[in-house]
């Protein structure tokens, strides 16, 4: 009997077509919208492997309940949404989609780092309500971006990929991990500071974190307090790094000048959401990798990582490398 595949979402039939000559595949069939929880539990309580999407949480009921299961690829390089600790104890191998999506989120964050402080969509709408009464001074003036000091939090693929974009722009480039990259300071020029510094010293704060207990709300009151008044920030890694309530009043007050955001902490965020409400934030649909090209790439990979594990070999990319020797 062949194994039993569940994808949560709506995928192009030909990318699909390769993991349906080995097993049983049944798709959730609308591409817009995620599965029902108990519907997706239903079908893991079946199944051997799951392709999930970012929006699917998968704990530790759901893999309680999922006797069969030997592999998730979530078509994501992060794995919040993933109890991973708890897959591991169950051998569950989980698979990512690294490297593949870094350029295309680095020209999206650094796209919206232009937009918002170029104010490129209130300026785009302005022309489009018929606002524009002729040319003036100061008419929808932003900040620039050459020669300014930008600063990285999360150096690591992503971020690496957009420091190089900010080179290009002359930028001054700061960073902030829990340790040193040799790459980005040997070869992108980038100087290691510890938060507080980078914050208090970039007109850019951008946040490449993964979602993890330690980066849950590390933006918050006091972090904005920190900045300069003509700090922009922008997070295109996730929602939940952010006090959303603290960066709605730093915004508001003053302590920083906008925010550029590509991720919130409940997605989609409400249209009525304080947030949306502010002439100084720039917001985008959770967008970073977003580009058929890579999309049709992380597709691949994750059908490639199941057939893999299915026939008994390493998958490309793996989170819980200290299963690679059990399963492989
Ligand atoms: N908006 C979007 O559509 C997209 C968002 N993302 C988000 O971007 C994240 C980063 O992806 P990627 O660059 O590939 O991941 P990497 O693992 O390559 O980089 C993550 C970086 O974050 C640093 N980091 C981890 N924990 C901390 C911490 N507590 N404090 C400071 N730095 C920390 C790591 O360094 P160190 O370990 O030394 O601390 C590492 O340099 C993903 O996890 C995902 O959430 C990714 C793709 C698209
Ligand atoms: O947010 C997207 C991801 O790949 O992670």
């Amino acid at each position: 009997m062949k194994p039993y595949v569940f994808i949560t979402r709506k995928l192009p039939d030909e990318l699909v077509k390769p993991l349906m000559d080995v097993a049983e595949v049944e798709m959730w069939n609308k591409e817009e919208e995620p599965v029902p929880a108990q519907l997706l539990r239903e079908k893991a309580n079946r199944a051997t492997a799951l392709l999930t999407m970012l929006s699917d949480t998968i704990d530790e009921s759901l893999l309680d309940a999922s006797p069969h299961l030997k592999v998730i690829a979530n078509l994501a390089v992060g794995f919040d949404n993933i109890d991973v600790p708890v897959a591991t104890k169950r051998n569950i191998v989980i698979c990512n989609t690294p490297d593949v999506l870094s350029d295309t989120t680095a020209d999206l964050t650094f796209g919206l780092l232009m937009a918002t402080a170029r104010r490129l969509i209130e300026s785009a709408n302005y022309v489009k309500e018929g606002k524009w009464q002729g040319w003036s001074p100061y008419l929808l003036a932003g900040h620039d971006i050459h020669h300014k000091t930008i600063g990285i939090v999360g150096m690591g693929k992503i971020g690496q990929a957009l420091a190089k974009r900010a080179t290009g722009f002359e930028m001054e480039i700061l960073y902030h991990n829990r340790s040193r990259n040799e790459v980005a300071e040997q070869q992108l020029n980038a100087t290691y500071c510890s938060f507080d510094d980078l914050l208090t010293k970039s007109d850019y704060v951008v946040c490449l974190t993964p979602l993890t207990n330690e980066t849950k709300h590390l933006f918050n009151k006091q972090a904005f307090q920190k900045m300069k008044s003509s700090a922009i920030f922008v997070n295109a890694s996730r929602g939940a790094v952010v006090d959303e309530e603290a960066l709605v009043e730093a915004l508001q007050t003053g302590d920083i000048a906008a925010a550029g955001l590509d991720v919130f902490t409940k997605e989609p965020i409400d249209v009525d959401h304080p947030l949306l409400s502010l002439s100084n934030v720039v917001a985008l649909p959770h967008i970073g990798s977003a580009s058929i090209e890579t999309r049709t790439v992380m597709m691949k990979l994750c059908v490639e990582n199941i057939i893999r594990l299915l026939q008994n070999q390493d998958p490309k990319t793996i989170v819980n490398k200290e299963l690679l020797s059990q399963n492989c």
